[in-house]
C-alpha cells in the first residue's frame, strides 16, 4: 500500500517523496519556514528533534537554511543515557550534524544529565526543559516497533508518559537494545507542539504506520497516540 492510500485520521496529512534525499531537503525548507514564522511572531523559535539514524541528511539540509540561528532553541524528543563522547549519544548526532555552520549559533538544550541513577537524571532533564514548551516544531521519527521519541512498547512508565495530562515532562525509560537506559519527552510536551511532524522511510514502517491507524492497543504501537491530532507525515520509498 502506498502512503497516499492510507485513510488516514482528521488532522493527520500524508506528504509522500521518492527519495531520502527528496525528503530531507523538503522537511528542511518546511521545518526553517516554521521557525521562520516562530521567530517573526515570537522573537525564538523552538525546534525539537530525534535521533536514531535516519535524521542525519534532514539535519544536513537544514544546517544550510538561512534562518537567524542565534533565535532558535533545538532540543531532542529524547535522548540515550549516555555522556556527549558516546557513538549512541543523540546529542552528539545533532551537534556533528545540524549544529554547524551558521546552526552552530542555536542554542542547544541537553537532555543528557549527569546523576546517580536514571531516574534522578530524568528529574534533572524535567527541570531543565520547562523552557521549551510550547515547542515550535517537533520532528519525530518511528522505530519498527511503533516506538517514537523513546516511548517504547511495555517500557516501565509508559503509560505515565502518554497521560495526556501527564505532570512530568521527562520520564526515564528502557529501550529494547542498546544503550537501553533513555530519557524522553512525555505526551503533552510533545503534543504541544505547533508543528508536529514524523518523518519514515521505507515499507517497513509504512507497514508498522499501516498497523497502527487500526484499532488497538496504543502500549503495542506508542505512535498511535500521535495519530489523534494535528501531524504531518513525510515518507520516502
Ligand atoms: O533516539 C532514538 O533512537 C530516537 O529518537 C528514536 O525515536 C528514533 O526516532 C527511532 O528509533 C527511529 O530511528 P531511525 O529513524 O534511525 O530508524
Amino acid at each position: 500500500m502506498a502512503i497516499s492510500e492510507l485513510k488516514l485520521p482528521p488532522g493527520v496529512q500524508a506528504c509522500p517523496h521518492d527519495g531520502a534525499e527528496q525528503l530531507a531537503q523538503a522537511l528542511a525548507v518546511r521545518v526553517a519556514d516554521a521557525l521562520r514564522q516562530a521567530i517573526a511572531s515570537r522573537g525564538q523559535a523552538t525546534l525539537v528533534v530525534s535521533g536514531g539514524r535516519s535524521p542525519v541528511p534532514f539535519f544536513e539540509a537544514l544546517a544550510q537554511q538561512a534562518l537567524p540561528w542565534a533565535q532558535v532553541l533545538v532540543s531532542l524528543a529524547d535522548e540515550r543515557w549516555v555522556p556527549v563522547n558516546h557513538a549512541g549519544s543523540n546529542e552528539a548526532l545533532v551537534r556533528r550534524h545540524l549544529l554547524r555552520g551558521a546552526a552552530a549559533e542555536a542554542r542547544f538544550l541537553s537532555l543528557y544529565q549527569v546523576a546517580g541513577s536514571l531516574e534522578q537524571a530524568a528529574e534533572l532533564a524535567d527541570a531543565a526543559v520547562a523552557e521549551l514548551a510550547p515547542i515550535d516544531v517537533l520532528v519525530l521519527g518511528m522505530g519498527d516497533d511503533g516506538h517514537t521519541a523513546s516511548l517504547f512498547p511495555h517500557s516501565p512508565n509508559l503509560h505515565q508518559a502518554l497521560q495526556p495530562d501527564c505532570a512530568r515532562r521527562v520520564l526515564p525509560m528502557l529501550a529494547p537494545s542498546e544503550p537501553t537506559q533513555r530519557l524522553t519527552l512525555t505526551l503533552p510536551m510533545l503534543t504541544s507542539a505547533r508543528l508536529p511532524l514524523l518523518a519514515i522511510q521505507g515499507q517497513a514502517k509504512l507497514n508498522v504506520l499501516t498497523k497502527a491507524l487500526m484499532p488497538g492497543e496504543i502500549a503495542q504501537l506508542p505512535i498511535r497516540a500521535f495519530l489523534n491530532s494535528s501531524l504531518e507525515i513525510h515518507w520516502c520509498p
